[in-house]
């Protein structure tokens, strides 16, 4: 691993002084790092949708530290030189400040990681600023919080009413200030967005919250057309993976049916 970071977190906070847009997009696996990386993308988070996009589960809630910490190694294998976020696990940062420690640690320490992900507003403070001091660099999330599915039910855009609208500044404003490097807005209305990043210095990075964002974050499966669950109105697909993958697999079946393959190409004489 190279011991110097290629970019330092406040080259961001330049790149957003500089109106330059930020790309983020998800990554699970070390092809899909080496990817997105080839593809010039500024940063990738290890989201904690890895539980839904690859690993089967119906929310982000059940997923491991050990599973996330498995997957970032993978990442780190596939893009040595990215930049690399570890989106924190569900009940890996809220039960004490010294168990979120030792967690944003291993991220760093095991998995090679930049920089971790943490979800929530103003009440995450004391533990951002800790965890800045501790030397680890903090990326806020704030909006649509899917970790708290089950108190909120859905997975709903939120800041519709000026009340939630006004806590979501408050929030904006105290991650920035206890130390978060940039922040994530997810699902939110459009203008929000635009105002939450008029009022940082920090980038925020958008998803679902409009393109006044200072950079946008994707799920990678969603962009590429891999994730058939369900398509977030937020995301556009680049392209139809989950159809190109499920022809070729039958052109394959029907292939080895028929006795057309292997070929002689694909036999040794
Ligand atoms: N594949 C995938 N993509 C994501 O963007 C994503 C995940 N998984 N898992 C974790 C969270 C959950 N997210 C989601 C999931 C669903 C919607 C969604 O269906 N939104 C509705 C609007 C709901 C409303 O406000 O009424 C939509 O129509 O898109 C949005 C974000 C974003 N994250
Ligand atoms: C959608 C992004 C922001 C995320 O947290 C994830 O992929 O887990
Ligand atoms: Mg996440």
């Amino acid at each position: 691993m190279s011991n110097k970071t290629k970019v330092n977190v406040s080259a961001y906070r330049k790149r957003k002084e500089a109106g330059e847009k930020i790309v983020m997009i998800t990554a699970y696996d070390a092809p899909g790092a080496a990817a997105a990386f080839a593809a010039g993308i500024d940063m990738l988070l290890v989201g904690d949708s890895m539980a839904m996009t690859v690993l089967g589960y119906r929310n982000t809630l059940p997923l491991s530290m050990d599973e996330a910490i498995f997957h970032t190694q993978a990442v780190r294998r596939g893009a040595p030189d990215a930049f690399v976020i570890f989106d924190m696990p569900f009940m890996s940062y809220q039960v004490s400040m010294e168990e979120a420690l030792r967690n944003a640690g291993r991220a760093i320490k095991e998995a090679g990681a930049d920089a971790v992900k943490l979800e929530g507003g103003a009440e995450l403070n004391p533990l951002i600023s800790r965890l800045v001091d501790a030397g680890i660099p903090v990326m806020a999330h704030i909006g649509l919080l899917p970790q708290r599915i089950q108190t909120s039910g859905t997975y709903r855009v939120t800041g519709r009413t000026p009340e939630a609208a006004a806590k979501l500044l408050d929030d904006a404003r105290a991650v920035e200030a206890a130390g978060a490097f940039a922040v994530v807005l997810e699902c939110m209305p459009a203008d929000l967005g635009g105002e939450l990043s008029r009022a940082l210095a920090i980038p925020t990075i958008g998803i679902g919250s409009g393109v006044q964002c200072d950079g946008q974050i994707q799920v990678l499966n969603d962009v590429l057309g891999l994730f058939e669950d369900f398509t977030p109105k937020h995301s556009r697909r680049y392209a139809e993976l989950g159809r190109i993958t499920r022809e070729a697999l039958q052109s394959y079946a029907n292939d080895v049916r028929n006795g057309s393959f292997p070929g002689p190409e694909n036999s040794f004489q």
